[in-house]
């Protein structure tokens, strides 16, 4: 029987899969399942745990078929739904359905992302509020007029309270399941800890069915990245249009998975304030310096593997900011070949522009 998928872009939310999805589709070898970029299938947008791994695989199996007989010709067949990263059940499906399946995971900057889901969750008026049919997340309850500083020091304790009472498992696969599950109810924060989730799919697949690309690098030399994903799924290269990269897709002030802003004017990296409380630079600059602290043993987790060679090398900015920390310059010194940026102004972090 043909594998109903053969790859999956399996998020992460909010790191450029639209912009991925919009670029790839284009290639007549390529079909997005469904024709459309989410299918939610086993995972739904928000908090959901557990996430959807029980629903009959018949109904996932036989519309693929279908797809693929009405195609007429040699065609991959991907799921582009960006939330089965963080879910714990997902690899494990997709081992079932597809044990060769090429998994395609794009990242970005953590804080970035997370900013970038704070910010269309609360001009999306769903911030703080609860899903339906969804279970209490990290964000019920918190009024989102009070502005992304003030959800940092409401979530953050949050997930570390979660984390340090399921540190008794240690290194069991208990212990690392319930780890796992803290940071899937906050899809803000916890849906940034990239290793973990990371980990997962790693404990299902090779590391050579594993390709890990990256935003900032997308956003760079947008060919350059498809052309990695055309050979990790041993497509020969296909003769795109020129204008590939020069549109960003769902991005925010044009939410929607088909609505493309011009990359020249329109910044995927930049800072965007949603309301008077984020005009608190100070205030700002401090939950920063929290989340990066929040971030830098994941980080340095991703730094390994990629030094390892079992993901492709992370984007240079992220060891600046994510590689030492103070303690580590306090003890250390300067380290003359990292460019040390000062993320306490998020202003200068990437190419962002000042909030507000
Ligand atoms: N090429 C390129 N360069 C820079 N930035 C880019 C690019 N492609 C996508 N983006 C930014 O990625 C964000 C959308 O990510 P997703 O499409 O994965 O979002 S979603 O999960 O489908 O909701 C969204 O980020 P924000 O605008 O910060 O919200 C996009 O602007």
């Amino acid at each position: 029987r043909t594998p109903p998928i053969d790859f999956a872009v399996v998020g992460q939310q909010k790191c450029g899969t639209s912009t991925l999805w919009a670029n790839l589709v284009v290639n007549p070898a390529i079909l997005a399942y469904g024709d459309k970029k989410e299918t939610f299938a086993f995972n739904g947008d928000r908090v959901i745990v557990p996430p959807r791994c029980t629903i009959p695989l018949e109904t996932y199996i036989k519309p693929a078929e279908q797809q693929r007989a009405a195609a007429k010709r040699p065609v991959l067949i991907g799921d582009f739904t960006a939330t089965h990263f963080a879910c714990s059940c997902c690899p494990g499906i997709f081992k079932l359905l597809n044990p060769k399946l090429k998994v395609i995971v794009m990242l970005r900057d953590p804080i970035y992302r997370a900013h970038s889901r704070f910010v269309e969750q609360v001009q999306m008026k769903k911030l703080g509020n609860r899903g339906y049919r969804q279970p209490n997340g990290t964000e019920v309850g918190f009024n989102a007029s009070r502005g992304f500083a003030a959800y940092v020091h409401w979530a953050l304790p949050q997930l570390e309270g979660c984390v340090q009472r399921n540190e008794a498992g240690e290194d069991s696969p208990l212990g690392r399941y319930l780890r796992m599950q803290c940071y899937m109810f906050d899809h803000i924060f916890g849906f940034s800890m990239y290793d973990v989730f990371l980990e997962n799919y790693f404990r299902h697949f090779p590391d050579n069915q594993v390709l890990v690309a990256y935003m900032e690098d997308m956003a760079e030399d947008p060919l350059g990245v498809i052309r990695k994903i055309e050979k990790h799924l041993g497509l020969p290269p296909f003769a795109y249009d020129k204008s590939v990269g020069s549109a960003v897709f769902n991005a925010h002030g044009g939410y929607g998975w088909r609505n493309a802003s011009a990359s020249t004017d329109h910044a995927g990296l930049e800072w965007v304030s949603t309301g008077p409380a984020d005009e608190d630079k100070g205030a700002l600059a401090e939950a920063i310096e929290r989340l990066r602290a929040f971030f830098m043993p994941s980080m340095k987790r991703l730094f390994a593997w990629a030094d390892e060679g079992r993901i492709a090398q992370v984007p240079a900015a992220w060891r600046s900011v994510y590689g030492r920390s103070a303690l580590d310059l306090l003890l250390g010194g300067s380290d003359p070949d990292a460019e040390q940026e000062d993320v306490t102004q998020p202003e200068r972090r990437g190419q962002a522009s000042s909030p507000g």
